[in-house]
């Protein structure tokens, strides 16, 4: 496995009296499809917030290519190449396909560069086209995203989280109300955007059989602390993983 892109030491996080995350350490290795699960509470979104700059730890820290880029602003992790999807749906109903993915190009790349540079496009168009392409959306390019199928929609999302060659992606939740044809063309052009463009992510995700079937490695939450770490077949097999879920 590549170089560490994400690393996450300590982090905590609480509100007032309640400790949603307690000190969870993991890395994110170039070109891996890292799965984060646990049961419901367990601080998977909190961690994440915090990963992104939507919420600041209470202690702890995250460097970005070796870069500490704990608490930066969600903005600027995004010019930094860091990219997410939330659990629900960030596509705007009454622009097209195409125009929501130019969107995202944009928010990515920053919108100073377009300011500074004059031209809004930035090879943005030809991206949208690739990306359109890619996840097999063409027939639908010029449609609004309000008149695609909830499952269209979160293939939207997770495309445009993919948008301009983000270094590394979290998805929360890509396949939460998914239809099983749905979810199986997302989990495979989720696992061809990481085989054929080394593309990196972290998902987090309910769906325990689609984390294992995706996934290179898995880290399991519990009641904010992390209690497992390994591929999907070791943490499947663990008895402290199995106790925690079957306590739920
Ligand atoms: N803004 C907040 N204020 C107070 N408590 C919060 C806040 N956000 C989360 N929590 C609490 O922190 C804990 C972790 O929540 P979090 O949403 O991160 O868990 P999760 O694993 O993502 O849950 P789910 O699987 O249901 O989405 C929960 O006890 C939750 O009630």
């Amino acid at each position: 496995m590549g170089t560490t892109i994400l690393e996450v030491q300590e982090l905590k996080k609480s509100f007032g009296g309640i400790s949603a995350v307690s000190g969870v350490s993991f890395d994110v290795r170039d070109g891996e499809i890292l799965g984060i699960i646990g049961p419901n509470g367990c601080g998977k979104s909190t961690l994440f917030n915090c990963i992104l700059g939507q919420l600041r730890p209470t202690a702890g820290r995250v460097f970005l290519d070796n870069q500490d880029v704990t608490g930066l602003r969600p903005s600027e992790l995004n010019r930094r190449g860091v990219s997410r999807t939330f659990q629900l749906l960030q596509v705007f109903p009454q622009l097209s396909v195409h125009e929501n993915l130019i969107l995202a190009g944009q928010e990515h790349k920053g919108t100073m560069v377009s300011r500074l540079f004059g031209s809004r496009d930035v090879g943005l168009t030809a991206e949208a086209n690739r990306m359109i392409a890619f996840f097999r959306l063409q027939h639908l390019a010029d449609e609004k995203a309000s008149g695609l199928s909830y499952g269209q929609q979160k293939l939207l999302d997770a495309a445009m989280a993919f948008m301009a060659g983000p270094r590394l992606v979290l998805l929360d939740e890509p396949a939460g109300g998914v239809n099983l044809t749905m979810l199986s063309h997302l989990e495979e052009r989720l696992r061809a955007i990481n085989a054929e463009q080394g593309a990196t992510f972290v998902v987090i995700e309910h769906n325990m059989d689609f984390v294992m079937r995706l996934c290179t490695r898995v880290v399991v939450l519990a009641e904010g602390q992390k209690i497992a770490e390994g591929t999907p077949a070791e943490v499947r097999a663990n008895p402290t993983v199995i106790e925690a879920y079957l306590g739920h």
